[in-house]
């Protein structure tokens, strides 16, 4: 039909979640996504683990890299304290677009700054057009193949300092293994998987929380 599935999950979301209301907000997507189409959202389970790990961190400076429908985004958003700074990347104008809507209905597109482009264009232009030194946490979730190029991006940048903390989702599906190779042999970095289901599914994968020791 004529819409696309980011659509038609934010149709359901402004017929059916709560305005201003995050939470009703994220759990409209994984009731969408989990009875009516799947998506790639990070969903509940390995959301939870993102939670912990936004929690834990305590961030000031977020980047994530891969916005899709937002349900990421909006997870961390709900997390942060007031001042803090979540910026997402997405390079597909119309998902973004989507995002936007979604941030929209959940309040929260204030306190969110959504960059469009690739990566390679963009993080190398974080530090002058936002003003922004380092990130505290970066959540790792767009293309599978740019993940240790993206990292090695991030790195040459002077964009990550010692304690940051890359979060990476679908380490074990699809997969990211030169990721994985990389962060948990490179002397740089102190990871740590956390196995989890593939959303929506009874499928294996896998969160990997890497430390960048400077
Ligand atoms: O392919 C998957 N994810 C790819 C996700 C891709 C998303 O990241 C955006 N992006 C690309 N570059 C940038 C940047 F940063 F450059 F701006 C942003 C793309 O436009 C897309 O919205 C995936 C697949 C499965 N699965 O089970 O197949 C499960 C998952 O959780 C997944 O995340
Ligand atoms: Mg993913």
């Amino acid at each position: 039909s004529g819409t696309t599935r980011p659509v038609r999950i934010l149709k359901y979301v402004q017929r059916c979640a709560n305005s201003g209301d995050v939470l009703s907000v994220i759990s409209a997507i994984d009731a969408y996504c989990s009875k009516v189409e799947w998506a790639m959202n990070v969903g509940d389970e390995k959301g939870a683990i993102l939670d912990a790990v936004v929690l834990e961190t305590r961030p000031r400076y977020v980047l994530e890299l891969g916005t899709y429908c937002g349900y990421s985004t909006l997870r961390i958003a709900h997390l942060l304290a007031p001042g803090a700074r979540l910026i997402t990347l997405e390079m597909n104008p119309h998902y973004a677009q989507v995002a936007i809507e979604m941030f929209r209905h959940a309040g929260l597109d204030a306190q969110v700054e959504l960059l469009v482009g690739s990566s390679s264009a963009l993080i190398p232009q974080l530090r002058k057009k936002l003003d922004i030194e380092k990130f505290d946490l970066v959540f790792i979730d767009h293309w599978k193949v740019s993940y240790l190029p993206d990292t090695k991006l991030l790195e040459e940048c002077g964009l990550l300092k010692a304690g940051s903390v890359l979060l990476a989702d679908n380490v074990t599906c699809p997969g990211a293994p030169d990721y994985l190779q990389y962060v948990r042999n490179s002397p740089r970095y102190q990871s740590q998987y956390f196995p989890a289901r593939l959303e929506y599914l009874q499928v294996e994968d896998g969160v990997e929380k890497s430390v960048f020791l400077g």
